[in-house]
């Protein structure tokens, strides 16, 4: 008897200490009941204090990752994690256009939840013209949605507008993920622009904890994931919001300061 998984790629750095990126990717597709693959892009040498080395793949060896694979599985949905400058993301673009490798999520890598810059300034635009019109779901934080768009987010209907601004550069559906930085708040609460204008938030209750690195990892990975079993965008995403939140609030004691999320929390997809 033979186990059909649907198979998914991460296209993403790698973080040595396991709390994010490829790490929480893999974990997470794991989690999700899908075989996971990857495509390095950099490594990076953090732990929970921060990130204090970080070093890019090269264009060639990032070329070989993407023949190999497309050369051999059958790959039904990709998401981009760290890219680090504007020569690996027009690696990405390319490939992503020579191969089919299904529905992309996109999540802007730009910035950590503890401001250690993961993109280059310089690469912004070529995020801009060459994979965000690419993307099928795009992902940007808070901070991430505000540099990419260049309006202020003080609210839910200014959210909706950065995602519409978001949509023009070609984003099928845009995720712009809420604040979370108030210990006061009571909920976090994301806006989904959906590819047929559609709108709605996504509000979970606001868990005050040190341990939320690759919260976004977690999300976007969750996402393709469910994209490859066929579920539709908007219900991928609400899944996927479900998801991360009983990794924030289930909480896994690792590391000294700012721990992971739980990638391993039990989760009944
Ligand atoms: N402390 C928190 N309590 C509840 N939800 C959170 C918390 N921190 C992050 N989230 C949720 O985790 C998901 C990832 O968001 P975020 O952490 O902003 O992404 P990134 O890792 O890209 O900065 C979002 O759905 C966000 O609402
Ligand atoms: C190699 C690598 N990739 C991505 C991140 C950041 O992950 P993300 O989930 O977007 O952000 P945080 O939740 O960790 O702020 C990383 N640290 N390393």
């Amino acid at each position: 008897m033979t186990n059909q998984f649907p198979q998914v790629l991460t296209i993403a750095g790698s973080d040595c200490d396991g709390s994010a990126g490829m790490q929480a990717d893999m974990n997470t597709f794991q989690r999700c009941g899908v075989y996971g693959m990857s495509v390095l892009t950099a490594a990076v040498a953090g732990n929970s204090y921060g990130i204090f080395a970080s070093q890019p793949m090269p264009v060639d060896f990032i070329n070989k990752q993407f023949s190999v694979l497309a050369d051999d599985f059958a790959i039904k949905a990709c998401k981009t994690g760290m890219l680090t400058d504007a020569i690996t993301i027009e690696t990405v673009a390319q490939n992503y256009q020579k191969y089919d490798l299904g529905p992309l999520v996109l999540d802007p890598v730009i910035i950590t939840k503890h401001g250690d810059m993961l993109l280059q300034e310089d690469a912004y635009e070529t995020l801009k013209s060459q994979l965000i019109p690419q993307a099928t779901v795009l992902t940007p934080n808070y901070f991430e949605a505000i540099k990419l768009t260049g309006i202020q987010i003080e609210s839910t209907d200014d959210a909706l507008k950065a995602a519409k601004i978001l949509q023009t550069m070609g984003a099928k559906n845009v995720m712009v993920k809420g604040k979370h930085n108030d210990m006061t708040q009571e909920e976090v609460t994301d806006l989904v622009l959906l590819e047929d204008g559609t709108s709605f938030t996504l509000s979970e209750p606001f868990v005050n904890t040190t341990h939320i690195n690759g919260t976004g990892d977690l999300l976007s990975a969750c996402i393709a994931a469910e994209l490859s079993k066929g579920t539709n965008t908007g219900d991928a995403i609400r899944q996927a919001k479900k998801f991360v939140t009983a990794a924030i609030t289930e909480q896994l004691d690792v590391g000294h300061k700012f721990g992971p999320a739980n990638h391993l929390v039990e989760y009944n997809f």
